[in-house]
């Protein structure tokens, strides 16, 4: 059973309400230390060079990008966050403001807050390994409208190859109960990690892409409730690789 893009919403609109008394915050911390933990895992190498860099989007798939990034310079990578209109997200929801300046001021991680042009964009993508696509999560609905997330997505998937595209909760584009269908682009992560549980499009990863899961928000009794099938993380472990 995979999670359509309803009923993740719903979970997500639930683990906030007064009954369950979660916030954002919280489960976006879990959220992007999941990622890092995830990506540290499957890629960290004390000899390779660990520069990544993020792209993060105009919501809260954007903001588990942003928490990433910390956690993965504390675990000894060097990222770099692209997060364009970073002015007019962090004015509009000052929690992201937050985020940056942590990254900034506590950990001098470079934050690009302006448009890059193509050739820019172009010269940071030759310059790295590593790529997190924390564009878009389960709120995304396709077609992507025009402007620079989707000069974005066109570009990676222009670089197909060249480095690893590591997607957080969902490739960016791609419809989130139906893939990578005819109006989607079509990136083609080589990692993704659920948050909270796979979503539908997760069938959809290419064959010898990398997948986890991770938050580990909900307890199995909440599993139970919304008809989910519980993942068997080890105990102690806040992420699970699912083959
Ligand atoms: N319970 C959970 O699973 C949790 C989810 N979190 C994250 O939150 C994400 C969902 O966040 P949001 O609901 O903020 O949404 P998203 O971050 O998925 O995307 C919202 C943004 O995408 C834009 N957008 C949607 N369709 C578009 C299109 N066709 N063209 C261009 N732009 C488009 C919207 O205008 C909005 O700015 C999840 O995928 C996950 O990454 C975590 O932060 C916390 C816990
Ligand atoms: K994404």
């Amino acid at each position: 059973m995979l999670l359509n893009s309803t009923k993740a919403a719903l979970i997500d609109k639930i683990l906030m309400s007064p009954e369950y008394g979660y916030t954002l915050e919280q489960l976006m911390e879990l959220a992007g230390l999941s990622c890092a933990l995830s990506i540290n895992q499957e890629y960290f190498s004390n000899q390779g060079n660990q520069k990544i860099f993020i792209i993060a989007g105009p919501g809260n798939n954007g903001g588990d990008g942003l928490v990433c990034a910390r956690h993965l310079k504390i675990f000894g990578w060097e990222p770099i966050v692209y997060y364009p209109n970073a002015e007019k997200l962090t004015t509009k929801q000052p929690f992201f403001g937050s985020l940056v300046k942590t990254l900034e001021e506590m950990y001098g991680i470079c934050v690009i807050k302006e448009t890059l042009s193509a050739e820019k964009l172009q010269t940071h993508l030759d310059d790295h390994k590593f790529v997190v696509d924390s564009i878009f999560g389960f709120s995304f609905k396709p077609p992507m409208k025009q402007g620079v997330y989707q000069e974005i997505v066109e570009k990676l998937v222009e670089n197909e190859g060249k480095f690893k595209l590591l997607s957080i909760d969902s490739p960016s584009g791609w419809d989130v109960d139906k893939g990578p269908t005819s109006n989607c682009h079509k990136l083609d992560p080589d990692f993704l990690i659920s948050l909270t549980y796979p979503k539908l499009n997760s069938k959809f990863l290419k064959p010898n892409s990398v997948h986890y899961c991770g938050g580990r928000f909900i307890s199995s009794k909440f599993a139970e409730k919304f008809e989910i099938i519980p993942l068997n993380y080890d105990k102690g472990s806040l992420i699970i690789k699912i083959d």
